[in-house]
């Protein structure tokens, strides 16, 4: 299940389940207590005392409900239980208000549910486990007053981080930290915020748990069945929106009814039998004398991937220092722009990378311009995007068989209207009001599917979409979490975080062999967000499979492994 879905869609999705008649809120609030009861016994299995204590901090909304679903399990396990609750339990929804019944019905024996301040929580003795059920999905705002005080100390304001944080299991998410964005609402360092050791979400991940602070704060994530994957499904296909339109990859590998719309690595991967360029020919554009070095990396990757031959396009004068290199890539003169435009309408070329070590002078321009008139497949990366940031001209020829990969300082340069939007802290400033505009007239699935998206603060995956529909390309942003969106507002995140994560990858010239790799995909004819998502995939497999003191060289050899791996019957 790895649809990624945001709050406002997961209210929908859980909407849709009980009109049906199929399960009732107060089931729905019964299995995500119960799937978060089973995450804690799995999380500290061998770790507990014989009768462990919790503390259970229960929030105003349905958040707070789970925590007296949880407060019931755990109890129901022999484990001594007290309940914090911010605010009072007469203004709690229906369902966590019934729960909150259920658990003060217990009386005495449980003990009295307390106010939850900060001095009600410091006066708690230790617990063993700390349940964050203070806000879900349903966080709107920053958090203000005695509760902001409640969760700094949370947090480790004062120094109790260590007391916390290996305790503490969120709810759904850390309370504090956005569920659509990863951001913390009045606070851009994400210090305002609870950090678990473990968060259990239900049905499907958030944009939340992957983007900004959200791996941070989340510690371990379990995504817990509570058997709304076919209500999910349905509610998908009713709002005729693309199966899945956010999704998170490499998949999770849980049950999902949809799975098959998830590419068939194997299928695209694979090679036939035929001639080399039948399996594509990439060309990569390398800078001048001494520069062609990123080049040369990308063009390796594509060859790696399996484009059927690779390219150098370079300036005279470089000419001989690509050809000392690298015996299995061809070389190609490129004085100018005119040159380009010969070599490109030949018909052999499918698909041009250039960006890495390009340069960003009058020739590189007029490259970039001679590329996105030819209308083949391109991927502009790095120097390539700082040329059209820098001329209208350029980024006007943007077309969808594109892709850009910019890393969020490209993308700035680029797109500063949307990085701009990203940036600020006020949530107001969220959304791009002509862009509303647009699909307020357009139809009311434009205006539902607008509504589905909003979120209170804007995400580097929002981010990501509206530069793509902005541009008419496919847009790959960079970051530990990569957002790949099309024009079409079909997107992905990359998760290189949580059991994927990739410090190692943050080294130089990672970004050529990425460049590289999707132009590679391209030229076999893959379409750009097909061969966004692979390259974005394959290269982080290929960085977690070489490990500790993986340079940028060592990723292309690693392919083989990793494709070995995807293909193995
Ligand atoms: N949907 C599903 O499928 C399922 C959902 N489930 C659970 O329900 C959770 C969502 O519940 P929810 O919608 O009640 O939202 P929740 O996070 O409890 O917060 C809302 C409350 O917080 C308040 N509030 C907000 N911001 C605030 C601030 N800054 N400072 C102060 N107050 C603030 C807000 O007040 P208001 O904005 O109305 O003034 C309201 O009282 C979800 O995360 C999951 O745990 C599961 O049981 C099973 C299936
Ligand atoms: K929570």
């Amino acid at each position: 299940m790895s649809q990624l879905l945001t709050a406002a869609e997961m209210r929908d999705v859980e909407a849709a389940a009980i009109a049906t008649g199929e399960v009732t809120g107060a089931e729905l609030m019964a299995r995500a207590g119960a799937a978060v009861v089973a995450a804690i016994r799995a999380e500290w299995e061998g770790e507990l005392p014989t009768q462990p204590r919790a503390v259970v901090l229960a929030g105003p909304g349905n958040n707070g409900g789970d925590g007296f679903a949880i407060a019931r399990g755990l109890r129901d396990l022999g484990w001594s239980v007290r309940v914090l609750l911010a605010g009072q339990a007469g203004a709690l929804p229906p369902d966590a208000r019934a729960q909150h019944d259920r658990w003060a019905a217990g009386g005495a024996a449980r003990g009295a549910v307390l106010p939850l301040t900060l001095e009600t929580l410091r006066d708690e003795p230790a617990a063993d486990i700390y349940v964050d059920a203070l806000f879900g999905i349903g966080l709107g705002r920053p958090l203000g007053g005695d509760l902001a005080r409640v969760v700094a100390h949370l947090a480790g304001a004062d120094g109790t981080l260590g007391l916390y944080q290996p305790r503490m299991v969120a709810v759904d998410v850390p309370s504090g930290l956005d569920a659509d964005s990863g951001r913390v609402p009045g606070d851009p360092a994400g210090a305002a915020a609870v950090r678990a050791r473990l968060t259990v979400t239900f049905d499907s991940p958030k944009p939340g748990h992957y983007l900004g602070h959200g791996p941070d704060l989340c510690g371990r994530l379990v995504v817990a069945d509570i058997g709304l994957a076919h209500a999910r499904a349905r509610q998908g296909a009713a709002r005729g929106l693309a199966p899945a339109r956010t999704r998170v990859v490499p998949p999770l590998g849980i049950a999902d009814p949809r799975r098959s719309v998830w590419p068939d690595i194997a299928g695209l991967l694979t090679k036939r039998q035929g001639h080399k360029y039948q399996h594509g020919h990439a060309m990569v554009l390398t800078g001048g004398v001494g520069r062609g070095g990123a080049a040369r990396m990308a063009a390796k990757a594509a060859l790696r991937i399996g484009a059927g031959a690779v390219t150098l396009g370079c300036p005279p004068a470089a000419v001989l220092e690509s050809a000392s290199h690298v015996d299995a890539l061809m070389l190609h003169r490129v004085p100018d722009a005119a040159a380009l435009t010969e070599a490109l309408s030949g018909g052999r070329i499918t698909a041009l990378c250039l960006g890495p070590g390009l340069g960003t002078g009058e020739r590189e321009a007029a490259l970039v311009g001679a590329a996105l008139d030819w209308g083949g497949a391109v991927l502009l990366d790095a120097d390539a995007i700082t040329l059209m940031a820098g001329e209208a001209t350029l980024a006007a020829k943007l077309h969808d068989r594109c892709l850009l990969t910019p890393h969020p300082g490209e993308f700035r340069r680029l797109f500063p209207d949307i990085a701009g939007r990203l940036d600020d802290p006020d949530p107001s400033l969220r959304y791009d009001e002509a862009a509303d505009a647009d699909a307020q007239a357009r139809s009311r699935a434009a205006r539902e599917d607008l509504a589905a998206q909003r979120g209170p603060m804007m995400s580097t995956l929002d981010a990501a979409r509206e530069a793509a529909a902005h541009c008419g390309a496919t847009v790959l942003l960079k970051g530990p979490a990569t957002a790949i969106a099309a024009p079409s507002g079909a997107a992905v995140v990359h998760r290189a975080v949580y059991d994927r994560a990739a410090p190692w990858l943050a080294t130089a010239g990672a970004g050529d062999v990425l460049a590289g790799l999707a132009c590679g995909l391209l030229a076999r004819g893959l379409a750009p967000p097909v061969a966004a998502e692979l390259a974005a995939q394959i290269h982080v497999d290929a960085a977690l499979s070489f490990g500790p003191g993986l340079t940028a060289e060592d990723l292309p050899r690693q392919v083989p492994q990793v494709l070995a791996r995807y293909l193995a019957p």
